[in-house]
């Protein structure tokens, strides 16, 4: 027998297990009762941005179904949720007058989440900027940071007591990278000028509301990174120096100064001429000391230098000895663990981590066969990489809970409704939820602490 078959996967006593979503993409009803119209609204509509011509204007139909998915989130197990709320909703003109309804919406979520006896974790924004601010420049207009802390001190002051853990941004390097680098998310630009001082106004807000939050809020307040670790396609100096490139770009681009750290100085070499400095005093603002952080896991690179590759000079090498997700992304647990630990190292080892979201979209059915979705290749990746966790904590990260990605099938961004990332399936065409098989092991997982891996 080896030491495998007989090892205990116990999580920690008190390790939170919950599921995570994002309002544009499950809630749907998106401009319904005053709520005001966001970036993704317009990109949405936007003849060629989405696959399928697909939009958010539907979605999961959350804003109407919350009471049933409170009861599915019952039905897993689930000790917490966490979810984004709409800017827009809550101030339609993202400054200024509050819309009533929109935030009694998230009110009566909260408090159904509370009497469920499970613990709300609110993001206040993933990636769904109010339009209006857009039109005022959004992420590239500096005043974002007092339009931000304000949108923040509303809910704060509104959900004091009731929601203890906030999220203040939902992966800067995602907004800047998709939004303003490449422009494959909202709002579609294109340009490495605008994506320096974007990335920087991200920072720069998400400093602002955690002051703001220091003076209102009671709780704990942190932010959400993704990051996918970049391993050597090969010894040679060239590769390695692309792969630092591509770390220092995704990895560090928005870790270093968020720890004090500044920007790492590979920055200069991927951005050239679109490269500038900011005051020292914006630095401080940005590494405003926060109570944890998120961590949104879902695979690693392997990048080889690419000269042509714009702007970072590295391209990924596909791992064809693994097998990939309806993404393309390669399925390796083991960088899972590496990088909790690294993230753990480069946040001083003491700062609390929660993994925010990991998950997997492979190919379902439309609609549920004998009330059942069999998801195999979604087991396997949850439990490989649920003991790829356990293993981080063996090596005393503090990790402090996990948050599958996703509760429902949902909106993939400009991927449409094609990528199904849920431990629940959606039948869209009926709204009908059925939980799959990886989440009634998922529940099983948090019934047993993890036993039953
Ligand atoms: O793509 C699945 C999910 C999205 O649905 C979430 O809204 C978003 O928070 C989110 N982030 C990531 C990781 C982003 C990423 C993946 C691979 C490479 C680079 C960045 C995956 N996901």
């Amino acid at each position: 027998m080896s030491s495998e078959t007989t090892r205990s996967y116990r999580f920690p006593e008190g390790f939170l297990w919950g599921a995570a979503t994002a309002a544009y993409q499950i809630e749907g009803s998106s401009m319904a009762d005053g709520a005001g119209e966001s970036i993704w609204d317009r990109f949405s509509h936007t003849p060629g941005n989405m696959k399928d011509g697909d939009t958010g204007d539907v979605a999961c139909d959350h804003y109407n179904r919350w009471r049933e998915d409170i009861e599915l989130m019952k039905r897993l197990n689930l000790q917490a949720y966490r979810f984004s709320v709409s800017w827009s909703r809550v101030i339609p003109e993202g400054r200024g007058a509050i819309n009533a309804k929109g935030l009694d919406f998230y009110d009566r979520l909260v408090d159904g989440l509370l009497e469920a006896g499970i613990e709300p974790l609110a993001t206040l924004y993933h990636w769904d900027l109010p339009a209006a601010l857009d039109d005022r420049g959004g992420w590239l207009n500096p005043d974002i940071a007092d339009w931000f802390a304000d949108y923040g001190q509303v809910l704060f002051e509104t959900f004091k007591g009731r929601v203890k853990t906030w999220g203040t941004i939902n992966e800067p390097w995602v907004i800047v990278d998709g939004g303003y680098l490449h422009g494959a998310l909202a709002p579609g630009h294109r340009s490495a000028f605008e994506a320096v001082i974007a990335g920087h106004n991200v920072l720069r807000a998400h400093g602002a509301a955690v002051k703001r939050f220091r003076e209102v809020g009671e709780g704990r307040i942190g932010i959400v990174l993704n990051i996918e670790p970049k391993y050597p396609a090969s010894d040679k100096p060239e590769d390695e120096a692309a792969r630092k490139r591509a770390e220092a770009q995704m990895n560090r681009w928005f870790l270093d100064p968020l720890m004090g750290r500044g920007y790492p100085e590979e920055l200069k070499d991927v951005y050239g001429e679109a490269w500038r400095e900011f005051p020292r005093e914006d630095f401080e603002l940005i590494a405003e000391p926060t109570d944890w952080m998120g961590l949104n896991w879902y695979t690693r690179a392997v990048p080889e230098n690419a000269p042509d590759a714009w702007p970072v000079r590295a391209r990924p090498v596909k791992q064809v000895q693994h097998a990939h997700t309806e993404t393309g992304w390669e399925v390796y647990p083991p960088a899972f663990t590496d990088t909790l630990v690294w993230l753990s190292e480069q946040t001083g080892g003491k700062l609390p981590l929660m993994v925010t979201e990991n998950g997997s979209a492979w190919y379902d059915p439309p609609h549920a066969i004998e009330g059942r979705i069999h998801d195999p290749m979604r087991v396997h990746y949850l439990q490989t990489h649920l003991k790829a966790m356990h293993d981080a904590i063996g090596k005393g990260v503090p990790l402090r809970g996990y948050m599958a990605w996703s509760l429902l099938d949902n909106l993939e961004w400009s991927l449409g409704y094609s990528k199904r990332f849920g431990i629940t399936h959606v039948n869209f065409a009926t709204q009908e939820r059925t939980i799959k098989d990886s989440g009634l092991l998922y529940a099983e997982v948090i019934r047993s602490h993890g036993e039953v891996l």
